[in-house]
């Protein structure tokens, strides 16, 4: 909903026009541009914010390249926040891949070679005595939503260094671009620890600290300085972890979900929305989690991250944990998870196998290939979360089909670039019958005189609903439950479910309606578990709707 109260500000002249949160270029009116002493700054016309966004667009659909496009559109974020979002929200489809998944990759690894301004905080560990005055730098009083990274694990593209504060930047972009959070509340950070990226540590343009990375106590330690300073400068702030290490970002989870208001998107947002494609998939199949088995390449942290929230489903379905665990196996470049594995980490440990149960599962005596477990375990959903491109080739694929009629398929590491198996193979390789959802954005693919939507299974669908319907409800904690929650809500949203069209998910454009709907299920549940304060129905949804920021202008007055 669009406040339509005027905004007051102190701010004038080129200084207003300069500061991207207010700044509305030609679209100051004439008694504005009098009352804020902008007469002569600006060509005469005045314009509306669509006359505007037709002269952007415009520009950027004239670029060819689309790191270009990139950069044209941090460009306008930077100059008039207002535009950029009016512009992201009618084009979205077509401009999430340049502001996020899968082109902030690569600005990400090009962020020194092409940074033009500033944009939320550097945080170097050299700095740490400074914390509070380098929060207290920045002059936004009331930041609601943090998204913080170490750039270790930038997409499945490794370590970025301070490259990495594209993809706060990008996550932010979602959460006003489709979560309706304003922009003046939120805040992309960047802790600078060092890098281990030898190409950077030997770039002569690169930005950030030029040292190999912190580690183990003083790590902790550093980040526990952010958090605290973070605590102090905004209390009750929502703090999202994205792309830290997998070594780093169970730990950090753990010791401070309960403490602050925070999750790990990469662990809990990926599994939140994985799950709620399977709850889709199961409801058109007509079948029910319980009764599928999982297969998962890769066993990292958001890989254990979602077969955990798929145990969740499958108990809250029925099973007990113990035959929960019984459907699924993790097969990491060590090989299937077994028990006897003396360097499994903490959160591998319950999906581990018992070896004697797989012992004659070889076909040639050595370790259990991927292609024998597919085999043998006869998987009905194939999860890809290795980071590395090609695993899921035409024999294991077409494996997993001879068992499976109707097999879904989700190769979803990041960028496109280290998918595990392209949507049109895996669609030609099990005659047209796959349900395949990718991390990445991908066409369509035409099989026989069919055109197959590829759902784009990425976290974008739920983070924007959980900031939204956490700052609504003012939860003080972000429970496991209400990750839950929300993938039943997006399960719900499906077209394919509820009747309204052939995909299984909604069509990106439609973010902005899914994040409402996932926002309710999320601030309910926060009531319901007495992190928020407790309030009918019909309040939250009234909160929600005066959290929902439109990027309209609004008319200025002055502020004496
Ligand atoms: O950013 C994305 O597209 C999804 C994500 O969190 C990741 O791959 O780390
Ligand atoms: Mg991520």
């Amino acid at each position: 909903m669009n406040k339509k109260r005027p905004l007051y500000t102190s701010y004038a002249n080129s200084i207003l026009l300069e500061t991207a949160l207010l700044n509305k270029g030609t679209a100051f009116t004439a008694s504005e541009r009098l009352e804020f002493n902008l007469d002569g700054l600006l060509p005469t016309v005045v314009e509306t914010i669509d006359d505007q966004e037709k002269r952007v667009y415009h520009q950027f659909s004239e670029l060819r390249n689309d790191l270009n496009k990139h950069i044209f559109l941090r460009n306008i974020q930077d100059t008039n926040e207002t535009l950029y979002f009016n512009m992201l929200t009618k084009h979205l489809e077509e401009m999430m891949p340049i502001i996020y998944t899968p082109i902030v990759g690569l600005a990400c690894q090009q962020f020194s070679r092409i940074y033009r301004r500033k944009r939320g905080l550097f945080l170097s560990y050299p700095d740490r005595d400074k914390m509070s005055d380098m929060l207290k730098n920045l002059d936004k009083r009331n930041v609601k939503v943090i998204v913080v990274t170490d750039s270790e694990r930038i997409l499945g593209l490794g370590d970025q260094g301070i490259g990495g504060m594209g993809i706060p930047i990008g996550k932010l972009s979602l959460y006003s671009g489709c979560g309706g959070i304003s922009p003046a509340y939120t805040l992309p950070i960047a802790l600078d620890v060092g890098t281990n990226n030898q190409d950077l540590l030997d770039d002569p343009m690169y930005m950030g600290w030029r040292h190999e990375r912190v580690t183990g106590e003083e790590y902790f330690n550093f980040v526990d300085l952010f958090i605290q300073g973070v605590k102090r400068r905004w209390p009750g702030v929502l703090v999202q972890f994205e792309d830290f290490a997998q070594g780093n970002a169970t730990p950090l989870l753990k010791k401070y979900q309960h403490q602050i208001c925070c999750f790990n998107d990469d662990i809990q947002g990926t599994a939140s929305v994985t799950a709620g494609i399977l709850l889709a998939a199961c409801q058109v199949y007509n079948s029910s989690i319980t009764d599928q088995r999982i297969v998962f390449i890769g066993g990292g942290s958001a890989g254990c991250g979602i077969a955990e929230q798929i145990v969740k489903h499958m108990i809250k379905e029925g099973l007990s944990e113990e035959q929960a665990l019984s459907r699924i196996y993790l097969f990491t470049h060590h090989g299937l998870l077994t028990t006897d594995m003396d360097h499994l980490l903490d959160f591998q440990q319950k999906f581990a196998r018992d070896p004697n149960e797989i012992s004659a599962w070889s076909s040639n005596g050595q370790a259990v290939s991927l292609l024998d477990l597919v085999r043998e375990s006869k998987p009905s959903i194939l999860i890809g979360v290795s980071g590395q491109a090609g695993l899921m080739t035409e024999s294991v694929i077409k494996t997993m089909y001879a068992h499976c009629s109707k097999p879904i398929v989700l190769p979803l590491s990041n960028p496109t670039s280290h998918v595990e198996a392209l949507p049109e193979d895996v669609i030609r390789w099990t005659d047209g019958n796959a349900i395949v959802a990718t991390g990445s954005p991908f066409a369509p693919v035409e099989y026989q005189d069919m055109q197959k939507v590829i759902v784009q299974c990425n976290n974008s669908y739920i983070f924007p609903g959980i900031g939204l319907g956490v700052i609504a409800s003012q939860a003080t904690r972000v429970t496991d439950t209400m990750f839950i929650v929300a993938s039943e809500a997006l399960a719900e949203c499906s077209p394919l479910v509820n009747g309204t069209g052939n995909d299984l998910l909604p069509a990106l454009s439609q973010l902005r309606e899914v994040s409402l709907y996932i926002a309710l299920a999320v601030g309910l549940q926060a009531i319901e578990e007495d992190v928020a304060p407790a309030v009918s129905r019909a309040e939250l949804e009234q909160n929600i709707q005066a959290n929902f920021w439109s990027p309209e202008y609004r008319e200025y007055r002055r502020k004496r």
